[in-house]
């Protein structure tokens, strides 16, 4: 069985990879990087280390790459393939879209055994995104066939994995957790199940639960900790304030979670406890660059921010926490990184109200935006 994944980083290396690997697929990783192109065809394996107190380390086997710049050769391989998976960041699926598309048109030709593509990417409904740029390039004629073959399931992937820096481009390590949850309903009838997935009939609570609060949660961590300083999560999660502050916009984000799908509150409660161990992980060094990381688009209205706090009000909680992440959000000023230098200058030039509701499409008249604007004051 051969699958392709879109992405040889972080989480495709250190979380897809080896669990596709492990339950038997050749993986073939798509990458524009040279380095990990090559390393990954040369060595045919890489070593996954866990952040655990032991070390514990997993060779994972069976896997090589291609030149995800080459559309012809990612073609070829998509249309050979068992499976297609992506971890690339949901901006860049746009850029992967081509390969698949004609991949797809191969694949029609050959006889159109039924693929699964699957976007594992921080985002509400990833893969439907995906299939929308697929569909676009592929000619009229062809959508029915594809349609009728191929199936972009939505996912949520969580594990956290920190960026590398060993001399070895191909080590990764990463926390002990995961989980991979993947939408039965949108797969085919009798689809080859990959051990350790877990299948759900309705992935909305699963992807909402976990972006609304590991993503959260990490990101208001990480904003108010570069503000406040600290280079890593696990630096800025032990100072009591930023604690609190992490807490009470899990609470805003639990107490919608909640409400909106009939979770058990104890058992959220619970939930909320286990994520904020996972960020206070002694053994990982993970960067509040990273995880602050592209600003705009977590600052985007279906994003892990704006969304939940305006559910929240539909609620009748005011998020006054999620409020002040994203006012700290909005001093993010990391120079390496191009949304943030793009937010910085919109707010000198055009004023933080309009620079924010351009970005977050709420409008000045809502009270959230006033909140905002208030925080953002209060934070020196
Ligand atoms: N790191 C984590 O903790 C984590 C956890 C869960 C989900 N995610 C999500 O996974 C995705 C990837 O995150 P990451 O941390 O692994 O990032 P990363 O930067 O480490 O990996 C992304 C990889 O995609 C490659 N890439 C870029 N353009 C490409 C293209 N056109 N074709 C093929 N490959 C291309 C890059 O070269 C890079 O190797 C994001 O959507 C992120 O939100 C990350
Ligand atoms: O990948 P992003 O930029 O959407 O978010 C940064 C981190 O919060 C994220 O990568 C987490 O580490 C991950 O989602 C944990 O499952």
């Amino acid at each position: 069985m051969k699958a392709v994944h879109f992405g040889a980083g972080n989480i495709g290396r250190g979380f897809i990879g080896l669990l596709l690997s492990r339950a038997g697929y050749q993986v073939i990783f798509s990458d524009v990087n040279d380095v990990l192109v090559n390393e990954l065809q040369n060595r045919g394996e890489y070593t996954v280390e866990l952040a655990n107190e032991a070390k514990d380390q997993e060779v994972v086997h069976n896997v090589t790459a291609i030149d995800g710049k080459n559309v012809e050769t990612v073609a070829q391989a998509v249309a050979e393939a068992d499976l297609v998976t992506t971890a690339v960041g949901v901006n860049i699926l746009k850029h992967i879209a081509p390969g698949i598309a004609k991949g797809i048109e191969l694949r029609l030709k050959n006889g159109a055994n039924p693929l699964h593509v699957i976007a594992c990417e921080n985002a509400i409904g990833g893969s439907a995104q995906l299939k929308e740029h697929v569909m676009n390039l592929l000619d009229d004629s062809l959508h029915d066939a594809a349609a009728a073959s191929v199936y972009f399931p939505n996912a949520a992937v969580d594990r956290i994995v920190p960026i590398q820096h060993h001399d070895d481009p191909l080590y990764v390590q990463v926390e002990p957790f995961y989980e991979w949850v993947v939408d039965r309903s949108q797969m085919a009838p009798n689809f080859q199940e990959v051990e350790g997935v877990h299948y759900v009939d309705n992935l909305e609570p699963y992807i909402e639960r976990k972006l609304f609060t590991v993503n959260t949660g990490h990101c208001v961590a990480a904003y108010l900790g570069y503000k406040a300083g600290f280079a890593t999560i696990q630096e800025a999660i032990v100072d009591e304030e930023i604690a609190a502050c992490v807490r009470g916009a899990l609470e805003e984000t639990g107490a919608v979670l909640v409400k909106r799908f009939g979770f058990d509150e104890s058992e959220h409660a619970k939930y909320i406890d286990k994520i904020l161990s996972r960020f206070v992980n002694p053994n990982l060094t993970d960067e509040v660059t990273r995880v602050g990381r592209s600003p705009l688009r977590k600052l985007s209205p279906n994003d892990r921010l704006v969304r939940p706090a305006l559910q929240a009000y539909e609620y009748g909680i005011e998020p006054d926490h999620l409020a002040l992440g994203m006012a700290a959000a909005c001093k993010f000023d990391i120079q390496e990184d191009p949304e943030a230098v793009e937010l910085q200058k919109a707010i000198a030039e055009e004023g933080l109200s309009t620079a924010f509701a351009r970005y977050t499409s709420i409008p000045a008249e809502h009270p959230l935006h006033k909140l905002v604007l208030e925080q953002y004051e209060a934070l020196v």
